[in-house]
């Protein structure tokens, strides 16, 4: 039993005690608890445990950069409660053995419910379907299914997975990006580029593949999920393709939301990701489409790399960027403080609507009596500073290290079981 006490759901109206009992909200208002762990939540506002469609945990095969057990810390430091980890491991995810190793390791640690994405292709390799349906049956009873790292390119090939995917009630989540258009790109292709020497990474790759594809679903009426969208032109065809009633969702990333290619100047690759960042105005255009729904939710993208991976020059640097614990206070600096959201809308975002698309029934669910107790304490008003040494991952590639960013995460809990609190993750 614990005690959540002068909590505000939602950060809205008055602060509320919320009692917690057998992994569920057993009583919110003024209950009379005896015994059980009292958690001391003035001024704190609390919503339900964060959801993110989108992170890689490298395991198995780079467990120097992350694994699931400090992913998952990571996670629930960022006040996660479910995370879906990315197929593109070594060997990657493409078949029902390592799915269910991902899943049962994230089972074993217990701090965020980790669930594992299949790959699309077999070998990630866009020529021939993975086995959809023996993943999806599976112990790991995967919901969605994602090349990312890669596009699936092939038209035909993209489109079979949306008709399987159709036929199993799962997910495809598309990376977008047209691979003839992206060779040997570096950077957004635009001024900085140029100025930089960098080959470009034109917007057009992925606004043509995000075209295509929703063409695809709506053709044969499957649902199709839009990865880190990063380009205002993203943000337009997401916008037509759902005013024609295309099933499409879309994920940007906090990154997209607060970083700019402004930022090359320095050649640091702690700045290199795939999407590449994009200019000032495409930033702003992204916070405006989330903010109305263009955009349903807030995914990290979290990829670690290793030191020897990052730190050298610009071109052999790996794409990836740090995410999971940094992701919240991305959100209130970019969505909250300039108004575009209010905490509700946090939820909706970061919680409620991812869950919904990946069809998780005990995530997102609203603070109230009888649902699961997935839930975050965040202090609105407290700020932090980024240090990529004190974070729970392996690896540090944080672009946002030494910044001070609003909002810090006191707890996490995951069906009624603190996972952190105070800074620390709780096993
Ligand atoms: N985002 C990245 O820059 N890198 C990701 C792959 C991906 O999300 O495309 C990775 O696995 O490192
Ligand atoms: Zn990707
Ligand atoms: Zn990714």
């Amino acid at each position: 039993m614990t005690l959540i006490k002068g909590a505000v759901p939602y950060g809205e109206g008055d602060p509320v005690d919320i009692l917690i009992e057998d992994g569920l909200v057993a009583e919110i208002g003024t209950p009379e608890a005896d015994g059980g762990d009292v958690i001391d939540a003035r001024g704190l506002v609390v919503l339900p445990g964060f959801v993110d469609l989108h992170t890689h945990l490298r395991e198995p095969g780079r467990e120097d950069t992350e694994t699931i057990e400090t992913g998952s810390a990571a996670a629930a430091l960022g006040g996660y409660t479910a995370v879906f980890a990315m197929a593109n491991t070594d060997p990657v995810a493409d078949n029902p053995v390592i799915v269910e190793h991902v899943w049962r390791r994230g089972r074993e640690v217990g701090l965020v419910d980790v669930h594992p994405i299949g790959a699309v292709t077999v070998g990630l390799k866009g020529e021939r379907l993975a086995e959809l349906g023996a993943m999806a049956r599976s112990d790991a009873n995967v919901r969605i299914f994602s090349d990312d790292g890669l596009c699936v390119a092939d038209p035909l090939i993209m489109r079979r997975a949306l008709e399987y995917s159709k036929g199993l009630d799962v997910l495809i989540a598309q990376h977008a990006e047209e691979p003839r258009l992206t060779v040997g790109a570096q950077a957004h292709e635009g001024a900085t580029a140029a100025r930089l020497g960098l080959a470009g990474w034109p917007a057009a790759a992925e606004e043509s593949i995000v075209a295509r594809d929703c063409l695809l679903a709506g053709h044969v009426g499957a649902r199709l999920h839009v990865c880190h969208v990063s380009t205002a032109g993203t943000a337009d065809v997401l916008r037509w393709a759902k005013q024609r009633g295309t099933q499409v969702s879309a994920e940007v990333t906090p990154h997209h939301l607060l970083l700019d290619d402004d930022r090359l100047n320095t050649y640091d690759p702690v700045n290199k990701v795939n999407p590449p960042l994009r200019t000032s105005s495409d930033a702003m255009a992204l916070r405006e489409a989330l903010a109305d729904g263009v955009i349903d939710c807030v995914a990290t993208d979290h990829a670690p790399h290793a030191p020897q991976d990052k730190d050298c020059e610009w071109s052999a640097a790996r794409p990836g960027m740090l995410g999971l614990q940094t992701a919240l206070s991305v959100v209130i600096q970019t969505m909250v403080r300039p108004g575009l959201l209010d905490w509700r809308g946090v939820a909706g975002v970061m919680s409620e609507r991812p869950a919904e698309i990946a069809g998780l029934p005990d995530h997102g669910r609203p603070i109230a009596v009888g649902e699961p107790a997935n839930l975050v304490l965040v202090d609105p008003k407290a700020t932090w500073t980024v240090n990529a040494a004190r974070l729970a991952s392996l690896a540090g590639n944080t672009p946002y290290e030494g910044m001070e960013l609003p909002g810090v995460i006191k707890a996490t809990m995951l069906r009624g079981k603190l996972t952190a609190r105070d800074g620390q993750a709780v096993r």
